[in-house]
């Protein structure tokens, strides 16, 4: 859409719980609403599913590969259909893309997501120029107290499901081991969902959402853990930094602690550029699914963006 930010109406929600078969509250707020009375919208129709039920029945994060790091839109219907090697969640992606890609008016996804980090609840969103998204996650943001919402932009893209609609947002909510249900995350996420369609549902019903400012915090760096020369892990999350997912760090802030005892600080592994030196904050401390990606946490740089004048194009 062009700079005037006007959004044709809103007439498809595609909601996945289950992109990762550990991560429960989504896979059960989605069979909650597949088998009692359905998730629904005033004015459009909503479409609660299972991402990767292979996943899922195995309580797994994926079967053979990461689902979320599959979907690239240029690359996904490249894939031959040399059916039988093709990894499942490739040819799942492959599926939900065919599916849900091939649709001429506004979609927008829902991607349901927890973590291990302390993140409370976390909107994601991959550009920065997603003005309708980042108006979707002010709302959202809105109906809770101070620092208890932030909005995670994605530096990169990096394939996950809601690059199949135009626009989408991912819901985290933690803390939550996978593979386990907590009462007060289903409750969050589930009231996420419900916020996300009340916006949908006053933007669909002509409300204009005013030019605003919003804070966001943009991934750019990885920090692995300290490693041995075999490649071992040889440190863990510090007790500084344990739980404390979007508070700020410097360079002499305790990020790990060796076997040994030894504390490692943040300019012992990363260089922070002097220019971002006050805006640097941790998120996914401690995420139990990236140890696999060498990641022990995300460093992000905040950010205030400016959003545009958001209302109904109502000439279409
Ligand atoms: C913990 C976790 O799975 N986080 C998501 C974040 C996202 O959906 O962008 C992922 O890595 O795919
Ligand atoms: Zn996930």
């Amino acid at each position: 859409f062009g700079s005037m930010q006007n959004v044709n109406k809103v007439s498809d929600v595609v909601v996945f719980g289950g992109t990762h078969g550990n991560e429960l509250s989504g896979i059960c707020l989605v069979k909650k609403w597949l088998s009692g009375p359905p998730l629904q919208s005033a004015t459009c129709k909503v479409t609660a599913t299972l991402c990767n039920p292979e996943a899922i029945r195995l309580c797994r994060r994926y079967k053979d590969c990461d689902i979320n790091r599959q979907f690239t839109r240029v690359d996904i219907n490249k894939v031959t259909n040399a059916e039988e090697n093709l990894p499942y969640e490739v040819k799942r992606a492959k599926e939900l893309f065919s599916q849900y890609s091939d649709y001429s008016g506004e979609r927008i996804i829902l991607d349901l997501h927890n973590t291990t980090a302390n993140v409370k609840l976390c909107l994601i969103v991959e550009k920065p120029t997603d003005y309708f998204a980042l108006h979707m996650c002010r709302y959202i943001q809105q109906h809770f107290s101070a620092d208890f919402c932030h909005i995670l932009l994605q530096g990169k893209s990096y394939g996950d499901v809601r690059y199949i609609a135009k626009h989408g947002i991912g819901i985290e909510v933690g803390p939550q081991p996978h593979g386990v249900l907590r009462a007060d995350i289903f409750d969050l996420q589930e009231k996420a969902v419900k916020l996300s369609l009340a916006f949908l549902d006053k933007f669909n019903n002509g409300d204009i959402f005013n030019p605003c400012e919003i804070v966001t915090y943009t991934q750019f760096k990885k920090v692995d853990f300290p490693r041995d020369h075999e490649g071992n892990i040889a440190g863990m999350i510090h007790l500084d930094l344990q739980d404390r997912d979007w508070q700020s760090v410097s360079g002499s802030s305790m990020v790990f602690r060796t076997f040994q005892g030894d504390n490692v600080t943040l300019e012992d592994v990363v260089k922070i550029p002097d220019e971002i030196k006050d805006l640097v904050y941790p998120v996914f401390v401690n995420e139990a699914s990236y140890y696999e990606k060498d990641l022990a946490f995300w460093l992000t740089k905040k950010a205030t963006v400016a959003l545009p004048i958001l209302k109904l194009n109502v000439l279409h």
